[in-house]
């Protein structure tokens, strides 16, 4: 295409406030052809050390200053309507250009497909615009208001008229310092808050930079545009009115005033304006008039049914990143992945796409899936990968050549085995890094495309990794980044790759800090500097969430908060289980507590009257004391042997006289009878032993094809464990943090095959429980209790997961009374649910007791059947309760961000009043119908039971 161009100078600012001859020119590329319809904003000139706002004089009316920083302006301030007027050429100008917005900047609904393009083909669910509908009905935006069509009359709080104090009103300005000398320089932009009779003066970055109060009621109502006054010591000029909704939504911070929050606010910033497609599409002309028009058909039939094409990049994508004018081509994925992709796999692709393309969001190539365990992410981003690597809109040409898989060790090879699983060997060529295979082999074959590396690894070989140019960077569980300072996470974001995808099951809402990290990896500078960040977002969103909050702060941390999911949402995707639950088999979930045998009551009292537990509850001991005492309580839960071991091996220690378990282990041998012999251990001892012993049996006679991963997040209770399954006579296989990276697969695999003869995976729950898939077990039994419930709710999405063939059963051993419930009841009550503790990070050493708590902890029931039923507040008597299924219930999220991102979440873990509809039973019920609980009910005091996609035949 023909692309002279002429130049017309559209607009030449020259605020001559100053006296300087200060001049801005803008000016308006116009095309000839078919994109005559586009222009180009250049900023060719500018004045250096003022606001960048009064660079152009006022900007609620002229257009908007451009960062010279930006290499690459972005379409919205590249495009106008050549058929537009100055006026109108004014009014784009004036938009928000920082997310491309191209109907209102307030609705997020950027870049929806046009009409043409979608006609005739399947673009998916067309899921940018529902999302982005969903994304903006969240908000409490007002969508026919825009941050430059200020209202004329100034707005003011409500009651107004009856208190003048209360009255509140907002202005975009310009200040300096205040002196004396005649040609005065503008040092920055703010936002001056009028309220009663005293103002703020806040930079962009929502920091207060100047304050003053007593000045008259009739002065403030007379503040009008182009007025100057004095504040704190500060110059300032009125450059325009900002609504209220912009002030507390928090837009004018970073749009408002003129983008520098944004802008300038991180190198990385700068970066990400590039060109998604510089890597891969820049040819040499030769190159280009030999492949111009030889792959301009699409890879697959876009008209084929069900076939799922990508969105077409609109007239500004085209006018960016299709400088050498191919033909634009219609993306469309392998119709052999499409065969099998479930319909939410389908959107995530769509998604995925469009924002590594850098269409969700102008010029920034990042994207966060954070789907729940087991939706499949793997198979999302293969398809992605597989996808790009070979075709692209522009002339076909392929998007990506190198890609980068980061993930953690465990599931190294898992990936391999889902690239082969998906797209067999031929296709596409995977290195995995490993003792014997280093990066440099892959660095120095043309051969592979992808390679896969744990985080461990990275670190160490980052030096050759960062000589590879890689087009696409994926972080598998990549909540572990959530900290920039941690070294995994400056390592990669040294990386130069601009398309970013971080994928977790985690919800990354919960910690605010957190969030930012993340958000700030996948596209750097687009929440500002964390500075800015903490003032504009943070700050208000957690004072809102006090108790102690005023009903105007509230407002304002929810608007913020709104303004917060708004942005971000673009390029962040979450579903929950529930959307694969109709392809899953019926999952059969029991808490069963478990009566303590009679040793682990003698054990569990003394341990109880120990001077160690006597002093930790009279706040007398270290602070870690009371972890020590909760440590053998647990160990005495698993089994008296375990405390019984410890014991012995801290006498044998030098320091053992001065150590603070002597007073917490005085006497206990006594209990132990006198020939007590540890490694010959008995069931009896222990009552979640026994129950376990019986169920193995009965799993074992009534469903012989069908297998059991055993879970404990102790190696030494792996042990028992262990000896349990060779007294039986039953094969396992185990998998713990000993275990070699290089043979974890190996043993997923073996127990997942349908020839292993393999009865149990052991498995430790922190070793290995993330990302794994262990569909070859339907039987999951949890046999010990963590504080953490994210750490449980881990294990327990092992089996219950796509590919499963049987019904799943889940038992979650607790022991009636003890510790274990107090940690339950943790895990399900308020405290346990706060955000924070939905993390795999977080270790009970995090968690603070007070003396109360640990008098509860401390506390033995031997007389309940249940100490969990008792505090439901439950009307029945313990007999058989049927509640409501549970899924009919509303589920709420502890989430940061507040009631917009509330969403049944089937991470979160279960409440109270959640597991009151359980029906529930005591263990001596006459009428039990579950064949399984029938046969381990003599050890069992009670049974909360909930069957998710319940059939007829389970
Ligand atoms: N469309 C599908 N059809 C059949 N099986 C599928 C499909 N999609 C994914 N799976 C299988 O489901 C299992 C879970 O997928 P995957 O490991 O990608 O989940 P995930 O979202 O990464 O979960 P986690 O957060 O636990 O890592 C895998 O065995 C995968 O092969
Ligand atoms: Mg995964």
């Amino acid at each position: 295409m023909d692309r002279g161009a002429w130049w017309a100078t559209v607009h030449g600012v020259a605020k001559s406030r100053t006296g300087l001859s200060d001049f801005t020119f803008f000016l308006m590329e116009l095309e000839g052809g078919k994109q005559k319809q586009q222009g180009r904003l250049i900023l060719l000139n500018m004045r250096r050390s003022a606001a960048p706002s009064q660079l152009q004089g006022n900007p609620f009316k002229k257009p908007k200053f451009i960062s010279p920083a930006r290499s690459h302006p972005s379409p919205n301030e590249e495009v106008a309507k050549l058929n537009s007027d100055i006026k109108l050429f004014e009014v784009a100008a004036n938009k928000n250009n920082f997310l491309q917005p191209q109907n209102d900047p307030r609705t997020c609904n950027f870049n929806l497909p046009t009409k043409e393009c979608a006609k005739g083909i399947n673009h998916g669910d067309n899921y940018r615009e529902k999302y982005c509908l969903e994304a903006s009905t969240k908000t409490t935006l007002d969508l026919h208001h825009t941050v430059h069509s200020a209202p004329k009359e100034i707005t003011v709080s409500k009651g107004q008229e009856e208190k003048p104090d209360s009255l509140v009103k907002y202005f975009s300005v310009v200040w300096c310092k205040a002196s004396k000398k005649k040609h005065k320089k503008w040092e920055g932009d703010g936002v001056l808050i009028v309220k009663g009779k005293s103002f703020t003066l806040k930079d962009l970055e929502g920091k207060d930079i100047g304050r003053g109060t007593g000045y008259k009621l009739k002065e403030l109502e007379k503040i009008e545009e182009g007025q100057t006054m004095m504040i704190g010591g500060k110059e300032i000029e009125v450059m325009g009115i900002i609504s209220p909704d912009d002030f507390n939504s928090g837009r004018c911070f970073q749009f408002g005033g003129g983008c520098s929050a944004i802008l300038s606010s991180s190198q990385a910033a700068k970066k990400c304006f590039s060109n998604p497609f510089k890597s891969v599409c820049k040819l040499s002309s030769k190159e280009n008039k030999q492949n111009s028009f030889q792959s301009c058909k699409p890879r697959h039939d876009p008209y084929a049914p069900n076939s799922l094409v990508m969105l077409r990049p609109d007239k500004n994508h085209q006018w960016l990143f299709n400088k050498n004018c191919f033909p634009v081509v219609d993306v469309v994925i392998d119709p052999h992945l499409v065969y099998y992709l479930r319909p939410h796999q389908k959107e995530g692709i769509t998604f995925l796409y469009e924002c590594v393309m850098g269409m969700r969001v102008n010029g920034r190539c990042g994207a966060i899936l954070a789907d729940e365990m087991g939706l499949g992410k793997t198979l999302q981003c293969i398809s992605l990968i597989w996808t790009l690597q070979c075709q692209g809109p522009y002339g076909g040409k392929p998007i990506v050549k190198k890609t980068l898989i980061v993930t953690p060790g465990s599931l190294v090879n898992n990936w391999k085995k889902e690239f082969q699983k998906w797209l067999g060997i031929e296709r596409i060529k995977i290195f995995t890094v490993d003792q014997d295979h280093k990066v440099e082999e892959f660095t120095k074959s043309p051969f592979y495309s992808v390679l896969i590396i744990s985080y461990e690894m990275l670190l160490r070989s980052l030096d050759q990794i960062k000589n590879v140019k890689f087009d696409l960077l994926i972080c598998d569980e990549g909540h572990r980044l959530k900290n920039s300072t941690i070294k995994t996470t400056t390592a990669l974001i040294s990386l130069s790759c601009e398309k970013r995808i971080i994928l977790t099951g985690t919800p990354v809402q919960n910690d605010l800090q957190e969030f930012f990290t993340l958000i700030d990896f996948v596209n750097p500078g687009i929440l500002g500097s964390l500075s800015a960040y903490r003032k504009i977002y943070e700050e208000p969103i957690i004072i809102s969430r006090q108790p102690s909050a005023s009903e105007e702060e509230r407002e304002l941390g929810e608007q913020r908060a709104a303004e917060l999911t708004c942005l971000t949402g673009l390029f962040i995707l979450r579903r929950t289980q529930e959307v694969i639950n109709q392809y899953l088999p019926p999952k059969i979930e029991n808490v069963v507590f478990c009566r303590p045998g009679a040793l682990q009551i003698a054990l569990y009292r003394k341990l109880l009257n120990s001077q160690a537990v006597r002093f930790c509850l009279q706040g007398l001991l270290e602070n870690t004391s009371h972890l020590i005492c909760i440590g053998a309580l647990k160990k005495l839960c698993n089994h008296p042997c375990l405390l019984f071991g410890s014991i012995k091996e801290k006498e044998s220690n030098s320091t053992w006289d001065e150590s603070e378990e002597r007073n917490l282990y005085e006497g206990l041998m006594n209990v132990f009878p006198a020939d007590y012999n540890p490694i010959m251990f008995t069931e009896e001892e222990s009552g979640k032993l026994q129950v376990l012993s019986k169920l193995l049996a009965v799993i074992r006679e009534l469903r012989p094809a069908e297998k059991v991963v055993l879970v404990s997040n102790y190696t030494r209770t792996l042990d028992i464990l262990q000896e349990v399954c060779k007294r039986h006579g039953y094969a396992y296989t185990r998998l713990d943090g000993q275990t070699p990276i290089s043979q974890r697969q190996q043993i997923v695999d073996g127990f997942n095959s349908k020839y292993s003869s393999d009865f149990i995976f052991l498995l430790s729950s922190k070793a290995g429980g993330v990302g794994l898939n262990l569909i070859g077990g339907s039987h999951l039994i949890l046999y010990d209790i963590d504080w953490n419930p994210a750490t449980d709710i881990q294990a327990m999405s092992r089996v219950w997961r796509d590919g499963q063939k049987h019904p799943v059963h889940i038992y979650r051993l607790l022991t009636t009374g003890t510790i274990e419930e107090k940690i339950y009841q943790r895990q399900i009550s308020k405290q346990g649910l706060s955000g924070a503790v939905v993390d795999l990070s977080k270790t009970s050493d995090h968690i603070q007791f007070s003396v109360e708590e640990l008098k509860n902890l401390f506390t033995l029931h031997e007389s309940s059947h249940c100490v969990t039923h008792d505090l439901l507040d439950c009307e029945c008597t313990g007999e058989n309760h049927t509640g409501d299924s549970l899924e009919k219930l509303p589920v709420s999220r502890n989430c940061q961000l507040g009631p917009h991102q509330q969403k049944s979440d089937s991470l979160k873990p279960l409440s109270m009043s959640q597991l009151k509809q359980w029906r529930h039973f005591p263990g001596d019920h006459l009428n039990l119908t579950d064949p399984f609980l029938e046969r381990i009910r003599e050890n069992v005091s009670f049974f909360f039971q909930n069957i998710t996609n319940q059939t007829t035949a389970i």
